[in-house]
């Protein structure tokens, strides 16, 4: 029995894969580059791009190119629908929970909840409804305050079992006479889960005046919809005009033709969980997901007013009692925080310079190592910051972990390291970026990328019998020993907790100090700052 309807599954896929033209997809104009990740095809032909590194495990969206993205008809959306739902094994249920989480993660990313906490979730009768209610339950996790205004119930237990979920997390439900007037002084964001793809006609009653007061708010709260904006025609658009205008639109699966229109600030997709076949079959063109995360930002970067643009800090307080006072140990610690929380390159480091003429320079360096003896980092000599170093051997560093909201400076006199802790670090590294270090005159102008390769090419070639590649003598590691640390963590109204931490000479001792040294590490005084 297993098997006939094992056999009859296979035969409806094989069915599916074979069947139905191509719809309204746009064709992928990157043939050539076919193969490649989509970021990296936008690398190699688009001359503005500059990503060629896909991103890791953090949450940041790409953009894509609206133009390389497909939209689907209405006819189509249904069908991909029953699609999914059919032959590959998916049930309602499964599709909601990842489109909610989708519109969840997609409005995470742009309205945090610091500032956008108040949400309410206006369900509609359909799928796109319970997409709002599974929405709204991952954003009360995420530490959001969601209330739902969900005006026509169905009484299937998928949708009965979202609205007891959300009243076991004491999730508000509001009726449509209850909602305020003002909705922007009740709630921040607006999630649109009233209509999705199978909308039709003219709205009708209680929704149409949802709606028409969703369109004429003056003064409102940011408006997120789920799929389709409410009211909107499915493949025209706001064709008619006076419709919602929403800030953010979250796709599903693919854009349906109506987001063609969509000229908001954010539109994203949330569509992880298209099997290849389908994309296929469709000849679906779709951005790829950045790390793991449930979405994708697609279309036109948004417009920003730079003046406007801050973030306020929300951290634990740093107190003076929970301050190491050896400085190195409060480094480490927060190092490896920061390695723990899992930000990208926590050795990346601002490093300044200055030349004899008093000018100073700035570039990112990677911390190689750090101890009592100071930290250390590798370059080339000859390169800018090596002849202002011998120039001046006075350099300051910094570090940003912006996901803790924490800043590092760390000052001090520099020399370099032994010829033999440079060698030991060389043949660490990558053959290829020991040829790399041989091949570049850093900081010398070079006509071409060619001039670069063709060397890079000749010496790989020379060293393939995996002999060893010498260490060029202008290329080695400087330590930079410290007589000044600051450490900053961030706090909201930009009243932050500083604290500076000077060498001081054993021999000398201030007499007033706003912060008593600590035992044990007598040189190194510790003061807050003002921020
Ligand atoms: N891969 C996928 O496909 C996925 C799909 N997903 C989600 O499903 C959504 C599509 O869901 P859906 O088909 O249930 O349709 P949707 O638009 O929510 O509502 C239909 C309801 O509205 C009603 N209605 C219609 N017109 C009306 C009017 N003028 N005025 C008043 N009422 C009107 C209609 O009533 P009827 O007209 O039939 O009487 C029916 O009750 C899709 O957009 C996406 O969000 C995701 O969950 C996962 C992945
Ligand atoms: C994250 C990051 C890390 C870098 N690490 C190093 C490094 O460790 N050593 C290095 O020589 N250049 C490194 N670079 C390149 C430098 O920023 C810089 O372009 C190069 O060293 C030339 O600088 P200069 O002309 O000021 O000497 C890094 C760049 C970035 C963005
Ligand atoms: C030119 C150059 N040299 C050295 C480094 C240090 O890194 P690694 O020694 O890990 O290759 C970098 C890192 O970006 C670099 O760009
Ligand atoms: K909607």
């Amino acid at each position: 029995m297993r098997s006939v309807i094992r056999r009859r599954v296979t035969t409806m896929i094989s069915a599916f894969l074979l069947q139905s033209p191509p719809l309204s997809s746009i064709s992928p104009k990157h043939h050539q580059y076919s193969l490649l990740p989509l970021t990296t095809q936008r690398f190699l032909t688009a001359s503005h791009s500059f990503r060629l590194r896909t991103f890791s495990t953090r949450s940041i969206p790409n953009m894509q190119d609206s133009a390389s993205v497909s939209y689907l008809s209405q006819r189509e959306a249904a069908e991909i629908d029953e699609t999914l739902m059919g032959p590959l094994g998916f049930s309602v249920d499964q599709l909601m929970e990842l489109a909610g989480l989708s519109v969840a993660t997609s409005v995470a990313e742009v309205y945090k909840p610091s500032e956008y906490s108040r949400v309410l979730a206006i369900c509609g009768p359909g799928n796109n409804g319970g997409d709002g209610l599974v929405a709204a339950r991952h954003l009360h996790h995420f530490g959001y305050k969601p209330s739902i205004c969900y005006p026509k119930r169905t009484s299937k237990p998928l949708y009965t079992g979202l609205v007891t979920q959300l009243e076991s997390l004491s999730v508000p439900f509001v009726s449509v006479d209850d909602l305020p007037e003002d909705l922007s002084k009740d709630f921040d964001v607006i999630i649109d889960a009233i209509f999705g793809f199978s909308f039709h006609g003219a709205p009708r009653p209680p929704f149409d005046d949802i709606i028409r007061r969703l369109q004429t708010l003056q003064k409102r709260p940011v408006i997120v919809s789920v799929d389709i904006p409410s009211g909107w025609h499915v493949e025209e658009g706001d064709h008619e005009g006076g419709g919602i205008k929403p800030d953010m639109l979250v796709s599903l699966t693919a854009p349906k033709l109506c987001a063609k229109s969509f000229s908001g600030p954010h539109h994203f997709l949330g569509g992880r969980f298209v099997p290849p076949s389908v994309a296929e079959k469709y000849k679906l063109e779709l951005p790829s997901y950045p790390g793991t995360s449930m979405c994708v930002r697609i279309g036109k970067p948004p417009k920003v007013d730079i003046s406007a643009m801050r973030v306020n800090y929300v951290s634990p307080e740093l107190l003076e009692d929970q301050v190491e006072s050896d400085p190195v140990l409060q480094f480490r610690k927060w190092f490896d925080e920061a390695v723990a929380a899992g930000l990208r390159e926590t050795n990346a480091m601002a490093l300044s310079t200055t030349s004899k003429d008093r000018k100073p320079s700035s570039r990112m360096v990677l911390l190689k190592g750090f101890d009592e003896n100071g930290f250390v980092w590798f370059t080339n000599y000859e390169s800018k910051k090596g002849s202002d170093l011998s120039e001046n051997p006075f350099a300051a560093l910094l570090f940003y972990w912006e996901d803790m909201n924490r800043q590092v400076r760390i000052e001090g006199p520099v020399e370099r390291i032994s010829e033999e802790e440079s060698e030991n670090y060389y043949h660490s590294r990558p053959r290829g970026s020991q040829i790399g270090a041989i091949v570049s005159k850093q900081s010398s102008v070079v006509p071409g990328r060619h001039v670069l390769y063709d060397e890079y090419e000749e010496l790989t070639k020379k060293y393939s019998d995996g002999s060893v590649i010498p260490k060029p003598k202008n290329w080695g590691g400087f330590r930079l020993k410290p007589n000044l640390f600051e450490f900053w963590q961030g706090q909201p109204s930009r009243l932050h907790d500083r604290y500076l931490f000077t060498y001081i000479a054993v021999s000398w001792r201030p007499v007033r100090l706003q912060y008593s040294l600590q035992e044990g590490n007598p040189a190194w005084i510790i003061r807050r700052l003002a921020p």
